[in-house]
């Protein structure tokens, strides 16, 4: 088992990464917290396969919420669902929840521990690649709006991350590809060694190392700007398109794993657009491709134009989009929405 610890400016979360973890869970969470009771969230695709696994470990009362599977579900109606269950539960601010599943999961049900009652006890316990790579760890929350992208939420960190590899077993092929865009993201804008990773023939069969580099890095992101002004912006790379085009697609002809890799294709020709020395958008495109990633985009520029002007790295006229000339290397360049726009009626 490895171990990270992610030290904010008032929080710590521990982050176990092991195969076989599920079936250990408990014991490891009540290393962390003393609950009289846990209330744990999981999707209509992940109950079946993990809920009781995990409940029955506990000595004490257990309750759940069933949510809806999908992006579309991430949406206020099933944050006030998770709240009337655990005051139907009893949950008090010494409780637990945990959050079984993917990022739409761990973002809703980590929005709801974060404003149920101000605040209750957190665990992550991620079952897609993206959520264990990604959004499990650094306490972004929330949900989304018809208007936009996760545009309302909080930061709220676990105290406890537990990813168990194993579970990747029983993902469907495409969701596992989901991942790997957000995997492909941390290559490029910090630790090319993960694309050297991701080329290897078979690079599956190294998923463990590959889950605990991409964690790292983000941890090593998030503890130097946990509220994201700076620096943690990078972790956006392909999400301004990106988000866009999930929103455009009424968060469903799309999922986030794909819009990210047709975002940071498009953030590529962004960059070449506005002159680079090296052009890696060849090589972006073949390995998004070798993992079985989408790199077109096909929405309508205008309509992408506009759709993410209401993304939230816009600060008044300007977008910060973030740009990577040299793998390894993300940077943060605000473009006036005036410059942008013939950039983006280009790609
Ligand atoms: N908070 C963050 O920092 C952050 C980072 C990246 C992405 N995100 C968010 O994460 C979401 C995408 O997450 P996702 O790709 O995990 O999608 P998801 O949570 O919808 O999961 C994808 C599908 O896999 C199923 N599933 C999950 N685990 C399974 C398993 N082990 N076996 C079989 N099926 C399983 C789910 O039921 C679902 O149908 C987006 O909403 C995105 O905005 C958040
Ligand atoms: O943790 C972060 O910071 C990220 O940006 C990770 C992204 O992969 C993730 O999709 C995040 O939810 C996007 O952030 P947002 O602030 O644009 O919603
Ligand atoms: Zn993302």
């Amino acid at each position: 088992m490895k171990q990270l610890t992610l030290s904010g400016t008032s929080s710590r979360s521990d982050i176990l990464i092991g195969r076989g973890l599920l079936g250990q869970a408990a014991s490891h969470i009540l290393e962390v917290f003393s609950p009289s009771r846990v209330h744990i969230v999981a999707d209509s695709n992940v109950a079946p396969l993990y809920l009781d696994k995990l409940a029955s470990q506990f000595d004490l009362p257990v309750s759940s919420t069933v949510i809806p599977a999908g992006e579309a579900y991430k949406r206020l109606t099933t944050v006030e669902t998770i709240y009337r269950d655990l005051l139907e539960a009893g949950m008090t601010r010494k409780d637990l929840v945990i959050a079984l599943g993917g990022g739409v999961t761990g973002d809703i049900t980590g929005f709801a521990a974060a404003t149920f009652l101000r605040g209750v006890s957190l665990c992550q316990v991620p079952t897609t690649l993206l959520a264990q790579v990604d959004s499990s760890v650094g306490g972004k929350t929330g949900v989304d709006l018809p208007e936009g992208k996760n545009l309302v939420g909080a930061f709220y960190q676990p105290r406890l991350v537990l990813i168990d590899p194993d579970v990747l077993d029983t993902l469907p092929a495409q969701t596992f590809v989901d991942g790997m865009a957000e995997v492909i993201k941390a290559g490029y804008i910090a630790n090319p060694d993960i694309l050297s990773m991701v080329s290897a023939p078979d690079y599956r069969a190294n998923i463990e190392n590959i889950i605990y580099e991409c964690v790292k890095m983000k941890r090593d992101v998030v503890a130097q700007d946990e509220r994201d002004t700076g620096l943690r912006m990078i972790l956006n790379f392909g999400h301004t398109v990106g988000h866009a085009a999930e929103k455009l697609g009424n968060y469903t002809a799309l999922t986030h794993g794909q819009a990210v890799a047709i975002g940071m294709v498009a953030a590529m020709q962004i960059s070449n657009q506005l002159g680079t020395d090296t052009d890696l958008l060849p090589g972006l495109i073949d390995i998004l491709q070798k993992v079985g990633l989408p790199t077109e985009l096909t929405n309508d520029r205008e309509e992408i134009f506009h759709a993410l002007l209401s993304d939230k790295k816009k600060m008044g006229a300007t977008v910060n989009f973030i740009l990577v000339r040299t793998p390894g290397k993300a940077e943060i360049v605000p473009i006036a929405a005036e410059t942008l726009h013939p950039l983006i009626l280009n790609l």
